[in-house]
Order: C-alpha cells, then sequence, then structure tokens
C-alpha cells in the first residue's frame, strides 16, 4: 500500500494550541509524580513541539538521563503526534533511536515530532530532541511506526481496574468515547 500524507484532521487543535494529558494517568503526559510531565503544542502543519525536562528521577548515569527513558519521550511525543492529527488513537509498532549525546539532568530536551506518512493503519513519524533550545544540537533522534486501533483495543487488553476507573470518570481522557 502506498504511503500518502494525510491531511491535518479538521478537529486537530489550531496551530499554538496547548494539548492537555491525553490519559490522566499517563507516564509521559500525565500527573505521575515521576513522570515525564511533557508539554506539548500543535504546530502549524503536521508536527507537535514538546518540551521534557530532565529530572532527579530520571537518571541512568550520574547526572545523565537514562536512555531508556528519553525512548519513553519519544514515544509519548511520536504516539500524540499521530493520534493528533489523524483523531485516531495509534500504538507504538516500532521505534527507532539514534543517540547522539548526553542529556544531562536538569536539562530541557526539546523535541519536533512530525508525522511523515501513512499506508493504511501504519503511521510514520519521526522527531529530533534538541538541548539548550528549539534550536539547539540534536541530542536525540527518532522514527517510529505507529499503528492505529480501535477503542476496543484498550478496553480488551487494559488492567479491568483502570478501565473501571476511567469508565466512571471519561475527564480522565482527551477522548471521551
Ligand atoms: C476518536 C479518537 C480520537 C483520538 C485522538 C487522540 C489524541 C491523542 C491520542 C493519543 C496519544 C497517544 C500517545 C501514546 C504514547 C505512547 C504509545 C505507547 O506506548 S503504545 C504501547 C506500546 N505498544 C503496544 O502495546 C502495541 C502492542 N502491539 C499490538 O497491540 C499489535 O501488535 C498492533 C496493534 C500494533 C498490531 O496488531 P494488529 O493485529 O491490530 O494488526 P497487524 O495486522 O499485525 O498490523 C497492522 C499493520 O502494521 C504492521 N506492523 C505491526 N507491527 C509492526 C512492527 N513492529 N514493525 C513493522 N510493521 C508492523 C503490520 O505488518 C501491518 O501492516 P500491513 O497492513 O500488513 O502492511
Amino acid at each position: 500500500m502506498e504511503t500518502e500524507l494525510p491531511p491535518r484532521h479538521p478537529e486537530a487543535p489550531a496551530p499554538g494550541t496547548e494539548l492537555g494529558p491525553h490519559y490522566a494517568k499517563c507516564f509521559g503526559c500525565g500527573e505521575q509524580p515521576d513522570g515525564l510531565h511533557m508539554r506539548m503544542v500543535a504546530g502549524d502543519g503536521l508536527y507537535l513541539d514538546s518540551t521534557f525536562k530532565v529530572l532527579e528521577a530520571h537518571q541512568g548515569a550520574p547526572g545523565l538521563a537514562h536512555g531508556g527513558l528519553l525512548v519513553c519521550a519519544f514515544d509519548e511525543a511520536l504516539g500524540t503526534t499521530a493520534g493528533t492529527f489523524l483523531r485516531r488513537p495509534a500504538v507504538t509498532g516500532k521505534l527507532d533511536t539514534d543517540f547522539l549525546r548526553p542529556v544531562p539532568v536538569d536539562s530541557v530536551l526539546h523535541i519536533r515530532s512530525t508525522l511523515d506518512g501513512v499506508a493504511g493503519r501504519k503511521v510514520y513519524v519521526s522527531a529530533d530532541g534538541r538541548l539548550d533550545g528549539p534550536e539547539g544540537p540534536i541530542a536525540v533522534k527518532a522514527r517510529g511506526l505507529f499503528v492505529t486501533v480501535k477503542l476496543e483495543h484498550f478496553a480488551k487488553h487494559g488492567r479491568a481496574s483502570d478501565i473501571a476507573a476511567v469508565t466512571a470518570n471519561p475527564s480522565m481522557l482527551e477522548v471521551n468515547p
């Protein structure tokens, strides 16, 4: 199937809009105490600009971000990029990461993530993470393949107590089916 560049969904947030968490308990964007607390702003094309401040709890080596946590930040940015511009949930199928520079604790990673194309349910996304500001040197690059799923995917596979909690309180989700 051919890869196409989709139109920006008419209900995608306007350029400059700061996105709320897609799920209140998400490690990447929700209220988890040691989570990444990522903040994301919609761009004027098929991209999002995110920031992630590296905290004490995110260390791998002394004073440096854990590589797996950096991957987590890209997973979050890329998945949200797919979901935001298609207005359909998408889960990570494949995620490839290049670590180009160490990322110190207390630094802020500026991530621009872009929707590059869609082929059926497959969504191709990529991102650059920069240090010292949005024009700074690239520390991490990532490319991902996400797969769109129906909302039933989460109801079928998620822990029953969490599904019950969001059913009782749909405001925990950005999308209220
Ligand atoms: C009204 C709604 C509005 C929404 C608005 C939303 C706003 C914001 C929203 C949301 C933000 C979200 C932010 C999330 C951030 C974090 C994301 C995560 O961490 S997700 C957790 C980790 N990932 C998993 O848990 C997946 C586990 N895997 C699976 O569940 C399945 O394997 C799944 C769904 C990925 C595919 O399974 P199948 O049975 O449904 O489909 P098959 O046929 O296998 O794959 C479909 C196509 O994808 C390719 N594919 C699948 N996995 C692949 C892979 N690893 N590599 C290459 N291709 C792959 C296949 O080859 C196939 O391609 P061919 O159509 O045949 O061309």
